[in-house]
């Protein structure tokens, strides 16, 4: 029997962000290994025009969760959705479901977060800070408490090269920050955002460094732990391989090669890609949590849970194998043939975007205009190069982040709970992984039919013909243009046809011969 399962039998358990890509994967795991735990409850908040019960049933009528339902058939009675909303003074919850919360948890999972690069300083620490340092003091006051793990991020610090499990201080004190953002308004925000990030490329690395400060801050004698994902991707194993349900990082652009918008990216090939699975995240996430519920270690400790140490793979051979992948499994409807070019040259960038990315958005948009449609795709093309701009900074660095907590952890464990919570990533075979995740998004993100492939195949012999067309079209175009203005062209092109005929004359007298 696996003690960490074990331990996590008849515990009220609290996530936040249990509607998101790793909550909901925590969520499943801990029912399949623990379906004799007490709760789960989960702070929500409506979204989209769904009430909260509508959303925790359109999670558990997920394809994610039918193992689950096997093992656990009651598992809808073991969910509390409560209502929250993490901007809100005391996330807006009840007072009878607060007096609940208080006296019943025994363990909180933190993993809600703004994980947009782009957000407004105000929104990204209201709700990686703010609302890190509210739960904390909800937590403080929680009698039955065994522990808190806050999940944060590997590239929280991403400013050094080389990254300790420890908590590095930031140059200005989160509180700081706090009170300035109450009377400061949103234009002078904007304009200081820079200055405050300093060499962090966006809020969100900066917020979640400022909320792993208020969590050393806030600990009191709470037995707090933080763990730092680095980019975390689709499942390895658990509950099967492939399984992922959002665009963010790398699913989005492996969306947007294999449909043939992306075709180059400004991206180091020999930089270290460190994906790791999300259930490899889950798993870990849950050792330490019994680990800090049991051993109590005195100080908060800070786990990575990162790939690229134990078992590199870099963005070139990333990049080569997805679009392996889509050679024998296409995407539907693609608007071009799948290609993928890394460059690390500023120039060459400009001219791909140029001539790969928008000059067919807009002949594309040409033709819909044409045919009487609305124009789409120089809009969507911007969207698309404004995210991987933003991902740019990730594909072009590599760090070393040390792993002595995770290590230490892994050899606590029995064999059992090894097997059972893997989060050795030395394990991990890329290529079968990646080419799952690939799968992953087809069947799982986008939803597309296997039996489609044999037409998305030949869809994409269409576009190969179209494009040898079209290229063949646009040669004659200009080369008659340039035989109309210059001697030294016509010269050359009567060279050619000369050679050209008399070679047909001498193949065709040399045949006759043989004859
Ligand atoms: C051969 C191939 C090799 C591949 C090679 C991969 C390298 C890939 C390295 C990643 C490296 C990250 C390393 C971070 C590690 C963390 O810790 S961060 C946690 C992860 N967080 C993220 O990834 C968030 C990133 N996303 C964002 O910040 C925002 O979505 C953006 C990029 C600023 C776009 O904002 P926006 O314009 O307001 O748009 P938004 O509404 O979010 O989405 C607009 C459209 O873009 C699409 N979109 C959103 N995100 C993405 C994306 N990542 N990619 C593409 N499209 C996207 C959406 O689907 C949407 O389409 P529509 O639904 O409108 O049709
Ligand atoms: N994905 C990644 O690559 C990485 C993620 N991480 C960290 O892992 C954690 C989970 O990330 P991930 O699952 O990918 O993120 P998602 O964006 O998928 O999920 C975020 C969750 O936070 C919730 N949330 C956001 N705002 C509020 C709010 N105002 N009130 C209540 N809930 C809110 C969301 O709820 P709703 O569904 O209502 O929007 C959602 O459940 C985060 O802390 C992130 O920083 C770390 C490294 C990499």
């Amino acid at each position: 029997m696996s003690t960490i399962a074990a331990f996590y039998g008849g515990k009220s358990i609290l996530i936040t962000g249990a509607t998101g890509f790793m909550g909901k994967v925590l969520m499943e795991k801990l029912f399949r290994t623990s379906p004799d735990l007490k709760v789960i409850y989960i702070l929500v908040r409506p979204k989209a025009g769904q009430t909260l019960q509508q959303r925790v049933f359109q999670i558990l009528n997920s394809k994610l969760f039918e193992k689950v339902k096997e093992i656990c058939p009651n598992v809808h009675e073991k969910i509390r959705a409560i209502y929250a909303d993490l901007n809100q003074n005391d996330f807006g919850i009840s007072k009878e479901d607060m007096q609940e919360l208080l006296s019943c948890t025994n363990i909180i999972f933190h993993c809600a977060a703004t994980v947009r690069f782009d957000a407004a300083l105000r929104h990204a620490v209201q709700l990686n800070v703010t609302a890190t340092q509210q739960l904390l003091l909800m937590a403080s006051q929680m009698p039955r408490l065994e522990a808190f793990i806050h999940i944060s991020t590997a590239f929280s610090n991403c400013n050094l090269k080389h990254i300790d499990e420890v908590i590095y201080p930031c140059p200005v004190e989160p509180k700081k920050i706090i009170d300035s953002l109450e009377w400061l308004d949103d234009a002078i925000i904007d304009e200081i955002t820079p200055k405050l990030i300093g060499d962090r490329p966006n809020t969100y690395t900066y917020t979640k460094a400022l909320g792993e400060m208020v969590v050393q801050q806030e600990s009191g004698n709470m037995n707090i732990a933080i763990i730092r994902p680095s980019i975390v991707g689709a499942t390895w194993q658990e509950p099967f391989p492939g399984w992922v349900d959002n665009v963010n990082g790398p699913s989005g652009l492996i969306i947007a090669a294999g449909k043939g918008f992306l075709r180059a990216i400004k991206a180091t090939p020999m930089a270290v890609a460190d994906l790791i699975p999300v259930d490899t995240v889950v798993n870990l996430t849950l050792a330490v949590g019994w680990y800090t519920a049991v051993h109590r270690p005195k100080s908060t400790l800070v786990y990575h849970c990162t790939s690229g140490n134990l078992n590199p793979c870099n963005w070139g051979k990333m990049g080569f194998q997805v679009l392996a992948t889509f050679e024998k499994i296409p995407l539907e409807r693609a608007f071009r043939r799948p290609y993928a070019n890394f460059t690390t040259n500023n120039f060459t960038t400009q001219y791909r975007n140029a001539v790969s990315h928008r000059a067919p958005a807009i002949i594309y948009d040409f033709y819909l205009r044409l045919t009487g449609r609305k124009p789409r795709m120089t809009k969507l093309m911007n969207r698309l190069l404004r995210a991987v701009s933003m991902m740019e900074y990730f594909v072009n660095r590599s760090w070393e982040w040390s792993t002595y907590n995770t290590e230490m952890l892994m050899s606590e464990l029995s064999p059992e709970d090894q097997r059972v919570f893997n989060f050795d990533v030395r394990q991990l075979n890329w290529l079968e992984y990646i080419e799952n995740y690939v799968l992953g998004i087809k069947k799982y993100l986008l939803k597309e039919d296997m039996a489609g492939i044999p037409e998305a195949k030949q869809h994409l012999k269409r576009l190969r013909n179209i494009h040898y067309l079209f290229n063949t079209a646009l040669f004659l175009i200009a080369w008659r243009l340039l035989i109309a203005r210059s001697q030294m062209a016509r010269n050359v092109w009567f060279f050619i046809v000369s050679f050209c005929y008399k070679f047909l004359s001498y193949f065709r007298a040399s045949s006759t011969l043989k004859v």
